[in-house]
């Protein structure tokens, strides 16, 4: 049962010895069970390879970490991280599925969802910016990957274009969980349980311990920088930075290096181009909110007349990508 909960092996096997006693084992992966194939990114304490099963020729994104090289950088507790947040979100399609993990002696091994559409960052360079309907699609699934994370009780903390993947049909497929902030489970007396932002700025507060993580810079909440605290309305600063970077082709913090990005940032010091969609803006405008607690909350995003008509839940995962043009 303990390896249920942990979600880590999702298949079990079960054996019949010669007295007719079956026991059912949680199926035991390794190396060999796969065949290796191209690289599809490095990381800086991993690489990351396209993989396909032997037995169901299931193709994997297997993540690849040298343990010698995560111990040396003193990583440790980010695998650990990756491990218990993939573990949690077991239920979502925009959301990176962990199926296996194994290990040899040199290295840890993460098998995933494959992403093969690549990062949405990479076609937004391609691009140069996205039209209302794709920004609207593609923030759809984004946002209700966000709130299951948050009704899972986990922070992202870096989301961002890059760790935005796309599958083959082209849908979200969200990645990058080492750096996330695992709430402890939510206290039943009269705490907001349904996993929104209470926008109580301690909600997911880590008061318990020094902050050692910020974000990437661009995409950094005033919370963060001010107080070290990051909480799930720090998830929702990254969404509207990434909508109006969706539309706008640039991010909206944006200086010659991270000091002066984290001045505009804390001096909420940004401005709309020309043309930019009205609807959007007054989205964009209602959640770059310096004081976390008056961000717009997931909800009323939904509701918001930006995202007028989009089917929410399951009918939203099942409709066709927009074409990106
Ligand atoms: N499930 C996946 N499917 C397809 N490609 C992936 C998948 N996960 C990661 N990648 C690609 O592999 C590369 C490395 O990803 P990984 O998460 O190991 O490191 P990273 O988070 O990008 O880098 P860093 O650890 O420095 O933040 C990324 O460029 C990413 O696009
Ligand atoms: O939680 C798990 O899935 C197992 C539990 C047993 C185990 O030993 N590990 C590896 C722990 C670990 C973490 C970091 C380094 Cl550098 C070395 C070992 C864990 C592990 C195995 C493979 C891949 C990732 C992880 Cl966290």
């Amino acid at each position: 049962e303990e390896w249920k909960e942990r979600g880590a092996a999702v298949g079990t096997q079960r054996e019949t010895d010669a007295s007719g006693q079956t026991t059912v084992r949680p199926i035991k992966k390794g190396v060999k069970d796969f065949n290796f194939g191209r690289t599809l990114g490095e990381g800086s304490y991993s690489t990351v390879l396209a993989a396909t099963d032997r037995q169901n020729l299931k193709e994997y994104a297997i993540k690849v970490l040298d343990k010698r090289h995560i111990i040396k950088e003193k990583k440790v507790k980010y695998v650990n991280i990756e491990r218990d947040t993939l573990n949690r979100l077991t239920e979502h399609p925009g959301i990176v599925r962990l199926y296996y993990t194994f290990q040899d002696e040199r290295s840890l091994y993460f098998v995933l969802d494959l992403a093969s559409g690549g990062e949405l960052l990479g076609v937004l360079k391609k691009l140069g910016s996205f039209d209302i309907e794709c920004t609207r699609f593609y923030g759809a699934e984004i946002l209700d990957s966000v709130a299951y994370m948050h009704s899972r009780g986990v922070i992202h903390r870096d989301l961002k274009p890059e760790n935005v993947l796309l599958d083959s049909n082209m849908h979200v497929k969200i990645t990058d969980f080492g750096t996330a902030k695992i709430l402890p489970d939510p206290r039943p007396n009269g705490r907001n349980v349904t996993g929104e932002p209470s926008g109580d700025p301690t909600d997911g507060a880590e008061t318990d311990r020094a902050v050692s993580f910020v974000g990437t810079a661009e995409y950094v909440s005033p919370e963060l920088l001010r107080d070290k605290n990051a909480c799930k309305a720090s998830d929702l600063w990254a969404f509207g930075c990434i909508i109006y970077q969706l539309l706008a082709g640039r991010p909206p913090f944006k200086a010659a290096n991270e000091y002066l990005t984290f001045q505009k940032i804390l001096a909420l010091d940004y401005s709309f181009p020309d043309g930019f969609p009205e609807d959007a803006r007054d989205l964009v405008e209602r959640l770059l909110v310096l004081e976390p607690s008056n961000r717009l909350p997931v909800e009323h995003i939904k509701s918001h007349r930006f995202f007028d008509g989009m089917q929410w839940g399951k009918s939203l995962w099942r409709q066709k990508a927009p074409r990106l043009s």
